[in-house]
């Protein structure tokens, strides 16, 4: 039997213009139970991310509150990663073992303390818990005119480099460094210690060829989106390069592709990005107008030497931080300062830039504005938007929408026409996938259970993807891997080849499954950027009606295995106009045309029902119907 969606007390609150549900808000003093039944009472909220909220914690009955809950709708796929990641692979054993081999007194890696799901306001949340961390310092920065101190910096490099060291032993790429995810330590005693935290973006780094990925091209935030990340493809060499990104600004100077008001438009950084490292020598001389710091220098020019799927040396790359602390005469220890002092070298001792976060935003906003101007009404509604978000706001970075269509932010550069190309080839379907044409609306909405050793085929990437995977039995038909993310539509057209969604006919109320690989972007600058919006506009009336069955699996990717299935000796495969109210073809008529069929796999594995055989990979799906 079809299932439909699983009823919902109430939708989740969707933030404006984007494409996750905010959370709802927790009540100081609530008491959340964890999976292992431990208890956390919620303290006061300490800080808002682009998709989630983060509150000041502690054990019931204890009364400091040193750890966080950061709580997300449990249809929200960062949060999702993020603690798979952690579960994953920074247990606390394995941060102190590193710390030993390394000889380090101190790692600036997170780790999860517990987790689990709550109803809040009726809506089901999915939180962690966590060790909880100080100041992020994108606050220092900000208050010290956009800059950092330049020891403060090549400290915070050696730190960076450590973790990333840690994350990429474990096969992982963190791929969203930047100040506002760097936190200190929490109290007094901690302050010599930076934390990269949020690991929503995490996911497993390529080891073969370089194949551009359009679903996940420009995820990161967009100022220091590596090149490779730009092309959606993991590397550890990107993390590096995000780093790079990240010292250039702390030093105080502008990225060419901030000055250039580029932000908006992810290409056009893009594009900027690889003139820039083309030739990294003359752009870094161009930006330190008073001498590039050899630190810097030496890092960015060994960065674009490595290749793709390449370890970095990340002894050689501290060495170059080191020696530059060793000539500044300041210890690698102790707290991390952040005043600025007049220092004996011209590196980034000017005075500082009179340019306020409010004032950037502002900046941001208008940059938005203008490159909306004269477009769809969408982009013209993103620009609005944006430009009330202009206000000065300076611990809600709120992302602002500037949906691009990727048709229309196509990079012209060689490099990018070849991946451009490659990308499409990739994501393209095999052509014997079979039509379909409901709309499936995918939703990470279970509880899963951390049993990691469970899931050792899972892929944690970035974010759930919906892949049409090789048909389960029966119809033989198979797939290339498809995707969407789980709250987007996807479309196939009669050979399997992606097409861009269609208006549901009112009449054929079942789930759409619509595939398409052009993605839209959404952020800005300053603030996380996931590509997922995968289906930017209707381009056709069409739509294709057929019995399937999925068999959903939800882990960090939604894995869909779709199989044609044969109803009452009928032809599987029905075609109606898609016109609104168009009557169902099939022949039971109490049936809806469409029927999905999503196998919410248990644990029982002695069923021979296909529907109930247990696959690791199935924890959690739902579908809802989707209607115009
Ligand atoms: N463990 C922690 N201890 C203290 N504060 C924290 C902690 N984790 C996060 N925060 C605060 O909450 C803010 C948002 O956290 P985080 O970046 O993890 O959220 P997010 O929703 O993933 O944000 P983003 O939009 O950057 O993806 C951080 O900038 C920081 O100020």
């Amino acid at each position: 039997m079809p299932r439909a969606a699983k009823p919902k007390a109430a939708p989740a609150k969707k933030a404006k213009g984007k494409l996750y549900a905010m959370p709802e808000k927790i009540k100081e003093g609530t008491i959340l139970t964890d999976l292992a039944k431990g208890q956390w009472r919620i303290g006061p909220s300490i800080g808002i991310g682009g998709f989630g909220e983060i509150y000041a914690a502690c054990r019931n009955g204890e009364k400091n509150y040193d750890a966080v809950v950061k709580c997300e709708p449990h249809g929200n796929g960062p949060l999702f990663v993020e603690m798979h990641f952690y579960l994953r692979n920074a247990k606390l054993e394995e941060i102190k073992q590193f710390q030993k081999q390394r000889k380090l007194k101190s790692l600036g890696m997170p780790y999860i303390l517990a987790n689990g799901s709550s109803d809040i306001n009726g809506q089901k949340h999915r939180f962690i818990v966590m060790p909880r961390y100080g100041s992020d310092i994108y606050k220092f920065y900000v208050q010290n005119g956009n800059r950092l101190p330049e020891a403060t910096i090549y400290r915070l490099a050696l730190q960076m480099l450590d973790v990333y060291q840690f994350i990429h032993n474990s096969g992982y790429v963190h791929a969203d460094l930047k100040a506002a995810n760097i936190l200190l330590g929490h109290g007094k005693n901690d302050n010599g210690q930076a934390y990269l935290v949020d690991f929503g973006l995490a996911s497993h780094f390529v080891t073969g060829d370089f194949k551009p990925d359009p679903r996940k091209m420009h995820n990161g935030t967009i100022e220091y989106t590596s090149r490779d990340a730009h092309l959606g493809v993991p590397t550890r060499r990107s993390d590096l390069e995000i780093l790079g990104y990240n010292l250039i600004e702390w030093m105080g100077v502008e990225l060419p592709w901030v000055k250039q008001k580029l932000l908006a438009v992810p290409v056009k950084v893009q594009q900027a990005k690889e003139t820039f490292m083309n030739d990294v020598n003359a752009s870094l001389k161009a930006l330190f107008a008073k001498g590039v710091p050899a630190a810097i220098g030496d890092y960015m020019k060994y960065v674009v030497k490595l290749t793709h799927n390449e370890q970095p040396d990340y002894d050689k790359c501290r060495e170059w931080f080191a020696n530059a602390l060793k000539q500044m005469k300041v210890a690698n220890s102790g707290d991390l300062d952040f005043a600025l002092k007049p220092q004996s070298n011209n590196n980034n001792n000017s005075p500082p830039v009179k340019k306020t976060a409010a004032k950037r935003k502002k900046e941001a906003a208008d940059e938005e504005l203008e490159e909306n101007a004269d477009q769809t009404p969408r982009g013209r509604q993103a620009a609005n938007k944006a430009g009330a978000r202009a206000k000065p706001s300076p611990k809600l970075k709120k992302n602002a929408v500037a949906d691009e269509d990727f048709e229309e932010n196509v990079d012209n550069t060689p490099r990018g026409k070849v991946a451009a190309k490659k990308a499409e080839t990739a994501a393209k379907p095999s052509p014997k996938i079979k039509k379909e044409a409901s709309v499936v609306s995918l939703d990470s909405s279970d509880d899963v259970i951390l049993d990691t050793d469970e899931e050792e085929d899972v892929d944690y990437t970035p974010r759930r993807k919906l892949a049409a995977n090789k048909a389960v039995g029966g119809a033989g038909d198979s797939s290339s891997l498809q995707r969407g993310s789980p709250k987007k539509r996807v479309k196939l057209d009669t050979n399997g080849t992606p097409k861009a969604p269609t208006p549901a006919p009112a009449a054929a109320s079942s789930a759409k499954l619509n595939f398409s690989p052009m993605p839209s972007m959404r952020g800005r600058a300053g603030k996380t950027l996931i590509n997922d919006d995968l289906t930017p506009q209707p381009r056709s009336n069409k739509t294709y009606e057929f019995n399937f069955e999925l068999d959903v699996s939800m882990d960090a990717n939604v894995i869909v295995n779709v199989k044609r299935k044969k109803k009452g000796g009928q032809s599987s495969s029905k075609v109606s106009n898609g016109t609104s109210g168009t009557p169902s073809r099939t022949p039971n008529k109490d049936s809806p045309a469409t029927r999905v069929n999503l196998r919410k796999v248990t644990s029982d594995i002695s069923t021979p029902n296909s529907a109930s055989r247990k696959s690791p990979r199935t924890p959690a799906v739902t579908v809802r119907k989707f209607r115009h």
